[in-house]
């Protein structure tokens, strides 16, 4: 049993719904007693009409009639509540889903095929979730009508106390059944999301000019449709799979069934019961296997409700067991941040090894290697994104994992090579920087170039810009890359400041100009903070500036060191430093 996740279903829509779930809570066990209302009622008209007993047909009638109107207005109640409680506690747990997937400490969760899978079960459905949660109420129901029926079955002859024992095993296919469907999602989520990915790249403005030019269009559908039939298959195997256990589970009831009509048949003939007790054991049997149906149409409803329900606690646990870190970082760095032996994977072969490094406050370090090296996954384990999984991050000698991890981003600044193009107005994609300094905006506009980019759009930065949400200006790639850069300068007094390749997309003269104002605001940010700035770069011509270059290989730190005593060491930098040099020439 999933009692966390009853609790809490429960318990969410005592708290936002408190009326509506306690009415279903109510009515849902009420609608238990009507179909037992209907077989007594009928059998006690039918009893009464043939010993003339008006009272018992007057009964009869009635109970006829309450188990009637209660079907047809208190379902109808108890389908529209429901309805309205999964809608609006749905919606609160949806804000919750999207709040913490967007303040998680770490980005690993985006970066690990399970714990996509589960958001994506979860992501967006948070009225399913509390609608199929709630189907828990039915199987209650079912399980009372279950017990009322067997009462009354045995009060016609003991023997018949058994019929809903025939029942078990149908139930116990269903769980079954409900077990391999789940599985057969499970295993279909990934294919599933990455058909989703290859659909939107095919519509996507993004890579719609390298579809057309190139042959991938004709690969992404190729493999879209590969996986489409994979995912088919499994389905459909265990829609079959499903379907079969289904039927077997049916026929050892029907057969359980016919037997005790048989035996209800030849007790009436020998006048051991009324003729009524026939059409009570007909009425309830012949329910039993439409009440067996909804018993296990809400057990599976219910079951799929309390995974997703796990999904939530699951991130509900990473979102707190991720903020566990309290202390504030310093208002100023005064030693800097020291790597000792840490080690990274993300979860197949170490990206990061044994890493021994030391980035003295206020310098301008730069990251130096060939591609798939490590300096981007080493920039995120400095920005809090992952966790190292073997060694240590501190701060002033305080563990990276012991801040709050909130109040480390504030204090952390980053321009990446993929940057995000957020379709918002001009001014907000620049202030998302640092939301509360939104309307300080001018500065870093003008640092990052983005005031450029405004000067030219219709309604300067008023301007809605992509095409996402709503009719925007599309920017040219370098254009954007100025609206990030600006961004990364909303924050005033970053302890680090991140540059990741940011500037591929401008020109040489742009890439110039833009490492000119970063190097003006590191000397801002390393007397006002002692901020350090890591820049990672390809471009030697960048690179030789800093105080700092750690030249990384397979992982490793290989050499580390300034530009000229890197260059006096004649290793792998001055080696790259001269290709790249003879290629200028
Ligand atoms: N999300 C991820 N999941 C699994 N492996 C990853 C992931 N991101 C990076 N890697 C692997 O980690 C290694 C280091 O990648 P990283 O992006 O840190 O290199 P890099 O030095 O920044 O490369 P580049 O110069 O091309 O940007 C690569 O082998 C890459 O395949």
């Amino acid at each position: 049993m999933r009692f966390a996740e009853i609790r809490t279903l429960l318990g969410e829509c005592l708290r936002h719904q408190p009326g509506r779930t306690w009415l279903l809570l109510v009515l849902t066990p009420l609608g238990a007693i009507t179909p037992a209302l209907t077989a007594l009622g009928l059998q006690w008209i039918v009893d009464g009409a043939l010993t003339g007993s008006r009272p018992l047909i007057v009964g009869g009638a009635i109970c006829a009639a309450t188990a009637g109107a209660f079907v047809l207005a208190g379902g109808r109640v108890i389908q529209v509540q429901a309805g309205l409680v999964g809608s609006e506690v749905g919606t609160v747990l949806d804000k919750r889903i999207m709040r913490w997937c967007a303040t998680l400490p770490t980005t690993a969760h985006l970066e690990d095929s399970e714990s996509l899978r589960r958001i994506e079960q979860i992501r967006g459905l948070g009225p399913r979730t509390v609608t199929t949660g709630l189907a828990g109420l039915s199987v209650v129901q079912s399980g009372l009508w279950l017990v009322i029926t067997t009462i009354l079955l045995a009060r016609v002859h003991p023997v018949l106390l058994a019929l809903p024992l025939f029942a078990v095993p149908s139930i116990l296919l269903t769980r079954t059944t409900s077990r391999r469907t789940e599985a057969a999602r499970a295993e279909t989520a990934e294919r599933n999301r990455a058909e989703q990915h290859l659909f939107a790249m095919v519509t996507e403005a993004n890579s719609a000019k390298e579809l057309r030019l190139g042959t991938s269009g004709a690969h992404a559908a190729a493999i879209a449709r590969r996986l489409r039939e994979e995912r088919t298959a499994i389905l459909w195997r265990a829609t079959l799979a499903t379907a079969g256990l289904t039927l077997l589970g049916s026929l050892v009831f029907v057969a359980a069934f016919i037997g005790a009509l048989f035996l209800t048949v030849r007790l009436a003939l020998s006048g051991a019961v009324s003729p009524g007790a026939l059409l009570l054991v007909a009425t309830l049997g012949g329910q039993i296997r439409g009440q067996l149906d909804l018993l296990t149409h809400a057990l599976t409803h219910a079951g799929r409700g309390l995974t997703m329900a796990g999904h939530y606690l699951w991130l509900r646990d990473l979102h707190r067991a991720g903020t566990s870190g309290t202390l504030s970082p310093p208002d100023r760095l005064r030693d800097g941040i020291t790597l000792s032996g840490v080690d990274f994977s993300y979860g197949g072969p170490p990206v990061l090894r044994g890493i021994d490094l030391r980035l003295p406050a206020g310098a301008t370090v730069a990251l130096v290697g060939d591609h798939g090296s490590g300096k981007t996954t080493l920039v995120k384990l400095l920005c809090g994104f992952h966790r190292p999984t073997g060694g240590t991050v501190t701060v002033d000698g305080t563990p990276l994992t012991e801040l709050d991890p909130a109040a480390w981003r504030d204090r952390v600044t980053s321009a990446f090579q993929d940057f995000s193009r957020f379709p918002f107005l001009a001014r907000e994609a620049v202030g998302v920087g640092d939301l509360p300094r939104m309307h300080d905006i001018a500065r870093a506009a003008g640092k990052g170039g983005a005031a450029g980019v405004f000067a030219r759009l219709p309604e300067g930065e008023e301007t809605r810009l992509g095409k996402a949400l709503g009719d925007g200006v599309e920017l040219s790639g370098g254009q954007w890359q100025k609206v990030a850069l600006s961004r990364a300068f909303m924050r005033s007094a970053p302890l680090l400041a991140v540059l990741d390749e940011p500037t591929a997309a401008l020109d040489a003269a742009g890439e110039y100009e833009v490492y000119q104002r970063y190097a003006e605001a590191a000397q801002e940010w390393q007397h006002a903070t002692g901020g350090i700035t890591l820049l990672v770069s390809h471009r030697f011509a960048t690179i030789r500036m800093a105080d700092l270059i750690v030249v990384l290989d397979g992982g490793r730190v290989v050499e580390c060191g300034t530009h000229a005593e890197l260059i006096g060491l004649a290793g792998r930098y001055a080696r790259l430093y001269d290709l790249q040099a003879a290629a200028y020439r």
